[in-house]
């Protein structure tokens, strides 16, 4: 009688229509499947009861968190392999079995269905909600915030390292040189040239994380700092830091939702990795708010993922893994509606630059920091928790390589009547 892992592979091979890139391994010892390849661990009938029962992103994702399917090898090459191999069907397992054609495939099947045993109850109802658009309510933003930061600052400390910059870093051409740290310096300094910063000006942070930004411009330029965030945790991190730094005259750091600001007019403000919190819905919102809080003449720099265009926009759905386990209510869109809704507002938008493979090497960066800290990430978050951000962050730099979402950092001014947007002619000395 055939073992686990051929029988999976045998099903999987004729449900797909493709050879099984992986080799599989099931919780029986057995292994079918190409060798030297990464290997997909089936730990338990459990793991192949969420597969069976409830395949697609949701079902591995769940087995994933649980600990119930594992990746040995390499997980960007397995997860790379194993892309757009992810079926998603609704109906019932039982149908999966009718659909065999070879009868031996279909015995496979029938066998596999005995092994898992019966379908797991239902998910909790927050992965089962399929909604396309969110509210993006202060307190609905307040509580996704909550639940994404609040995992506690050590845990982002061995994740980011010691610039405690959560978005994208800025790499240079000589590799062997740069490191987290100085490629994060390096995006922070890019942002105040992009910006024109000089000292006694006004800037503010939006989304302000834990701090870099806001003591980055005031110890580098001399600006004086408002950072605003929604994460009292990040705040208390960031005010320490500030305090540590002797800059409590030059930033003050806040919690406080972009949308109650009233101490404008600002001479300019950064918005780095904060406007995938903002939702489609109320980006126009976000932009005019924005743009009402700049003096006449002022820049946005504003640094955003985005996803790529949809043929029928009105189809996107946010990715479910991500909703339901990292990001809650993060939306992406694509450069084209950024640039749009920023025009819209009243911005001159001056400068678009597409830094992707940059986040791909950032990412590489956190996994393999998260790998090193691993005992004790799982000591301060939860073994599934440090798995899902694993996986999160692996899938998200094979995402950036593979250009299937990119990262911009866009310019636009509050360009007065006159036209006097105060850039200079040649932009691109920015870059030294
Ligand atoms: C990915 S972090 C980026 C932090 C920082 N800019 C960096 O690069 O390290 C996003 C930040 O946006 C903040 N944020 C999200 N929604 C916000 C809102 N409505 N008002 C103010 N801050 C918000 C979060 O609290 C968090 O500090």
């Amino acid at each position: 009688m055939a073992d686990a892992a051929s029988r999976l592979t045998r099903v999987a091979e004729q449900l797909l229509g493709v050879p099984l890139p992986v080799r599989i391994r099931a919780w029986d010892g057995s292994q079918a499947g190409p060798p030297a390849t990464p290997v997909l661990v089936i730990r338990n009938r459990r793991a192949l009861r969420r597969l069976l029962f409830k395949p697609g992103e949701l079902g591995l994702a769940r087995a994933w968190v649980a600990g119930d399917l594992d990746i040995e090898g390499d997980l960007y090459a397995a997860l790379d392999a194993m892309a757009g191999l992810i079926w998603e069907r609704g109906d019932d397992a039982r149908s999966l079995v009718q659909a065999m054609r070879d009868p031996e495939v279909r015995a496979a099947a029938r066998e596999l269905l005995k092994l898992a045993g019966p379908p797991l109850p239902p998910a909790p109802p927050r992965e089962e909600v399929r909604r396309r658009r969110h509210l993006h309510t202060r307190h609905s933003d307040k509580r996704a915030i909550s639940h994404h930061y609040d995992v506690g600052n050590d845990f982002y400390e061995i994740v980011l390292g010691a610039s405690m910059v959560y978005s994208c870093a800025y790499w240079g051409p000589a590799e062997e040189d740069a490191t987290l740290v100085s490629a994060q310096r390096d995006k922070l300094e890019l942002v105040c040239r992009k910006l024109g910063l000089t000292p006694g000006r006004r800037l503010l942070d939006v989304g302000c994380g834990w701090g870099s930004m806001a003591i980055h411009a005031a110890r580098e330029h001399g600006v004086g700092v408002v950072g605003i965030t929604l994460s009292q945790e990040q705040a208390a991190y960031a005010r320490k830091r500030v305090a540590d730094e002797g800059l409590t005259d030059r930033v003050e750091i806040r919690v406080q939702d972009y949308r109650d600001v009233v101490d404008g007019p600002f001479d300019a403000i950064s918005s780095i990795g904060m406007a995938e919190h903002v939702g489609t819905e109320r980006y126009l919102e976000y932009t005019s708010a924005l743009y009402a809080l700049l003096k006449p003449g002022g820049r946005l720099l504003n640094h955003q993922i985005a996803r790529r265009p949809q043929r029928d926009e009105g189809a996107y759905e946010v990715d479910r893994f991500i909703d339901a386990y990292v990001f809650p209510d993060g939306e992406l869109a694509p450069i084209g509606t950024t640039v749009t809704q920023l025009e819209r507002a009243g911005f001159e938008v001056r400068d678009v630059e597409s830094i992707r493979e940059h986040y791909a090497r950032t990412l590489r960066h956190w996994v393999a920091n998260l790998e090193t800290g691993w005992d004790r990430a799982v000591r301060l978050s939860s073994p599934g928790r440090a798995r899902v951000w694993r996986l999160y962050m692996a899938a998200c730099a094979l995402a950036f390589e593979r250009n299937r979402i990119g990262v911009n950092q866009v310019l636009a001014v509050r360009t007065p009547e006159s036209g006097a947007s105060g850039l200079p002619l040649r932009t691109r000395t920015w870059h030294g």
